[in-house]
């Protein structure tokens, strides 16, 4: 029995969150998402979407065996219950690989760390981030 965490904010769900939730659980037999708390979400705008609705939207995919929202103040706890094999990372994440990899052995877990696959289009009327939907409705409904 394989178990893969994935995580990160998934505020306004789209294909390439499907796409790397369903690369995610083909790395192992079992798929835990990790879903970021607003509050840490620092490096962009905060979500929209509050946390628990973000969970529940996660939770209902078909690649997802169980959806967690994140700790609020340390992030290691819900992958010290979770117990990871693997840890996938998405394409586009911006944690280094080696740092995350030294900060979870100095925790005494041990599992892997795999990078996830980008979903591509060159159809225009794909669109693949939350930041551009977003964008899209503030130039389409202003
Ligand atoms: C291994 C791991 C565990 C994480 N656990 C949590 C957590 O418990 N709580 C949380 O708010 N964020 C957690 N995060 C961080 C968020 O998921 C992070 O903000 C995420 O990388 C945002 O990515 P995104 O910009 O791709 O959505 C974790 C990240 C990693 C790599
Ligand atoms: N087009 C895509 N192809 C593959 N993975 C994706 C794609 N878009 C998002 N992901 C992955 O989904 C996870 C959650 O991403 P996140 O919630 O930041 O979505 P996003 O659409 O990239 O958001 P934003 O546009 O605000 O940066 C990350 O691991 C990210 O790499």
């Amino acid at each position: 029995m394989t178990r893969v965490v994935a995580q990160g904010t998934f505020d306004i769900l789209h294909p390439g969150h499907v796409h790397y939730l369903q690369d995610a659980a083909d790395m192992g037999d079992e798929l835990h998402v990790i879903v970021a708390r607003s509050v840490n979400v620092t490096h962009k705008e905060p979500p929209v979407v509050p946390d628990e609705q973000r969970r529940e939207m996660v939770g209902a995919l078909k690649p997802v065996d169980e959806a967690h929202l994140g700790h609020s103040e340390d992030i290691f706890i819900p992958i010290e219950r979770i117990e990871p094999d693997i840890i996938a990372l998405g394409y586009d994440q911006h944690h280094d690989d080696e740092q995350l990899e030294a900060a979870l052995s100095a925790r005494g877990i041990d599992c892997d760390i795999c990078r996830a696959s980008p979903l591509e289009t060159e159809a225009a009327d794909r669109v693949l981030s939350t930041g551009r939907i977003i964008d899209r409705i503030l130039d389409e409904r202003s």
